[in-house]
């Protein structure tokens, strides 16, 4: 058989997209609940008062909608340095770019999903690893912080789900205005963790360090992808956000931003709470179906991300994965997360759990008959 060529983690979740058993991204892709699917059958009207509105005015009710609901009650929503995208990637190649211009390294956390060091290395910036642990345990070497022009955390984590405390996002801003090294969060799996709903943005501007916030509503609804990344600038981030940003964007649609607002307040009445048992209940299903088998483990036993990560032993991740493929079941291979050391994924697989109970039960029985058989 050819051997397979697969760049990057987004292509495994490509070769996966049409299956019914497809645990590989991390998009929501479960059921509407009841309420969500109200809102979807309201969309004719949503879309008669979106365009019946003002585009600014639909958009600062989205996201103090959305931000709103995750405790993010200090965001400069309404300041001129808000920017909707078309997705998360989107505001992180904006990003990247201005950041391009006025520096060379970045530090950046490890391991992580592997767009985010595609995109930075893309536009020519080199990379330094921040291994999680150095990140969590205290106060970053100066060495590090003297040697790159931003550091740059995913918080929750992907795929670890490691949350960056208060305490610790407020020693790290400090050390980044100390250094004036810019400080940029990656925060898409934020909805599913409460212990990353602490108001970053009040720690963030009362720093003084440069800063800039990725924030998307894609992780947590099953919209079709219909979804917004927003990019959150400091007031003065020395970075030429605005003008890439007009390079590439005019706006997001203000249909797509009345549907966040609409999920987000659906959140709020419940919705949230709702899911987030939904989430655990099917990260214990994965840990049960799983359970008993040889040198089979789970290394991020406290995470709350929609994703879970499951350790093999001495089994090729790379091998499951075929072999699961054979069964039309899809996971991620952890190796391109760990983009500066890839061999530390070989023996780890990634589960996506934002999935409907009975192809997630499918899906495991397949992966614990093909690890019992190895
Ligand atoms: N632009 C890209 N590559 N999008 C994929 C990304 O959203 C998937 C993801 O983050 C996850 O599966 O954890």
């Amino acid at each position: 058989m050819q051997e397979l060529q697969v760049n990057n983690l987004t292509e495994f979740e490509c070769l996966a997209l049409n299956s019914p058993l497809n645990l590989a991204d991390g998009h929501a892709r479960q059921a509407l609940t009841a309420s969500q699917a109200r809102i979807i059958d309201d969309l004719p009207n949503l879309f008669a008062k979106a365009a019946a509105r003002p585009p600014e005015e639909v958009g600062l009710d989205a996201c103090r909608a959305y931000l709103g609901l995750l405790g993010q009650h200090s965001h400069p929503v309404g300041d001129g340095r808000v920017f909707a995208c078309y997705s998360s990637s989107v505001a992180m190649e904006i990003f990247a770019r201005a950041l391009a211009q006025t520096g060379e390294s970045v530090a950046l956390i490890h391991p992580t999903f592997d767009n985010i060091p595609d995109i930075l290395r893309g536009v020519g910036l080199n990379l330094v690893p921040l291994e999680e642990d150095v990140l969590h345990d205290g106060d970053l070497p100066r060495a590090l912080l003297n040697s790159v022009s931003c550091v740059f955390v995913t918080t929750p984590n992907n795929p670890t789900g490691r949350v960056v405390s208060e305490e610790r996002l407020r020693a790290l801003a400090a050390q980044c205005a100390d250094h004036d090294v810019i400080l940029a969060l990656d925060t898409s799996f934020r909805g599913f963790d409460p212990r990353a709903h602490f108001d970053h943005y009040r720690v963030l501007e009362s720093s003084g360090c440069r800063w800039v916030v990725i924030e998307d509503t894609g992780k947590l609804w099953p919209t079709l992808e219909l979804k917004i990344g927003w990019l959150v600038t400091a007031r003065e981030p020395g970075l030429p956000v605005a003008k890439i940003y007009s390079d590439i964007l005019l706006g997001s649609s203000p249909l797509v931003l009345a549907l966040v607002q609409r999920f987000a307040e659906d959140a709020a009445d419940g919705g949230l709470p709702d899911l987030h048992r939904f989430i655990a209940g099917n990260r214990a299903l994965v840990r049960q179906a799983l359970a008993g088998l040889p040198d089979v483990d789970f290394p991020d036993l406290d995470s709350r991300a929609s994703v879970e990560r499951v350790r093999l032993g001495a089994r090729s991740s790379l091998e499951v994965w075929s072999t699961l493929r054979e069964h039309n079941v899809y996971m991620l291979p952890c190796q391109k997360f760990h983009w500066a050391d890839p061999h530390e994924g070989d023996h780890m697989l990634r589960v996506a759990l934002a999935r409907s109970a009975a192809p997630l039960g499918e899906a495991m029985r397949a992966l614990r008959f093909v690890l019992s058989t190895r």
